[in-house]
């Protein structure tokens, strides 16, 4: 047998950095969770403990916080391109750097310019693959836990039934899940704000405006939606818990409920995944790892 060193990568994960921008009295805040993944040349750190071209996660960690100090932080697309290629072009060694960055929205409170409530929405994600400028590089946005109910509208029939299935037919239920979305950009200079605006209200106006017939059917009709609005993205990644709402049998109380009263359970759930593309998109699998 031989045994060779495979795939590798190495980097500080979740550094949780909070960028406070004074505008005299107003702040502005910008709260993310950073993760860096390195790879190179590092075959002789593996195989024989030689850390000489080894960038340490200390340092990883110690960049990002440098870069909110001296860039600030924009869209997190652009603060991932800038961390991701500081790292290709700056030491020889790494040949690939990969940033996931999530962002958690703040809104503010009162009218003195620096209270904020943690707000209820989703959390933004960005992941960016960079060889370095002249390099292949991706980004890839998205978003998660963005909660959505359809109260009517939502059907499930005509699955297959063997012996073991007990699921009724529906013709009206509650269709609920948390969106996780992630969508690729064709290139690496979109507006980046922007676009995540037009994506989202794409997601949201395709699931409240779909009559589901399933959740799948919901899914498609998603990213579909994203882009035939959104020229700059080329391909959406979907995950979709249906978050199962049962109608409560009340006759035991000599109630009758049409479709008032729900148990909703949190687990198991059904998990629905899929990919919408241009099929005229450039394969790039690495974008997504
Ligand atoms: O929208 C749905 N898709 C399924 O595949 C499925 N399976 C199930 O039990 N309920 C549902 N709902």
């Amino acid at each position: 047998m031989t045994i060779t060193l495979g795939a590798n990568r190495y980097g500080k994960a979740e550094t949780r950095v909070v960028r406070v921008t004074r505008d005299g009295e107003t702040h502005r805040i910008k709260d993310l969770n950073v993760s860096i993944s390195l790879s190179g040349d590092m075959d002789a750190v593996h195989l024989s403990g030689d850390n000489s071209a080894v960038l340490p996660t200390d340092t990883q960690k110690n960049t990002v916080f440098a870069f909110a100090r001296k860039h600030g932080i924009g869209e997190i697309e652009e603060f991932g391109l800038l961390l991701a290629r500081h790292f290709v072009t700056s030491q020889p060694t790494i040949r690939h750097a990969r940033v996931e960055i999530e962002e958690y929205a703040w809104e503010r409170v009162g009218d003195g310019g620096h209270s904020f409530v943690r707000s209820g929405r989703e959390v933004r994600t960005a992941l960016v693959h960079s060889d370095g400028p002249d390099g292949p590089e991706s980004v890839v946005s998205g978003l998660k836990d963005l909660l959505v109910l359809n109260s009517t509208g939502s059907e499930f029939h005509g699955f297959i039934r063997d012996e073991y299935t007990t699921l009724e037919p529906t013709r009206d239920r509650i269709l609920a899940t948390a969106v996780t979305a992630r969508w690729r950009h064709r290139g690496v200079d979109a507006a980046w704000g922007a676009s995540y605006e037009r994506a989202r209200r794409c997601l949201l106006e395709a699931f409240a405006g779909t009559h589901s017939l399933s959740l799948q059917q919901t899914l498609y009709q998603m990213g579909r939606r994203v882009l035939e609005e959104c020229a700059e993205i080329c391909e959406v990644r979907l995950s979709l818990p249906n978050k199962h709402h049962f109608a409560v049998d009340l006759t035991p109380f000599g109630m009758d409920n049409d479709n008032e009263v729900f148990f909703a359970a949190d687990r198991p759930y059904g998990l629905i995944e899929g990919t919408v593309l241009d099929d005229e998109a450039p394969a790039a699998p690495e974008a997504w790892n």
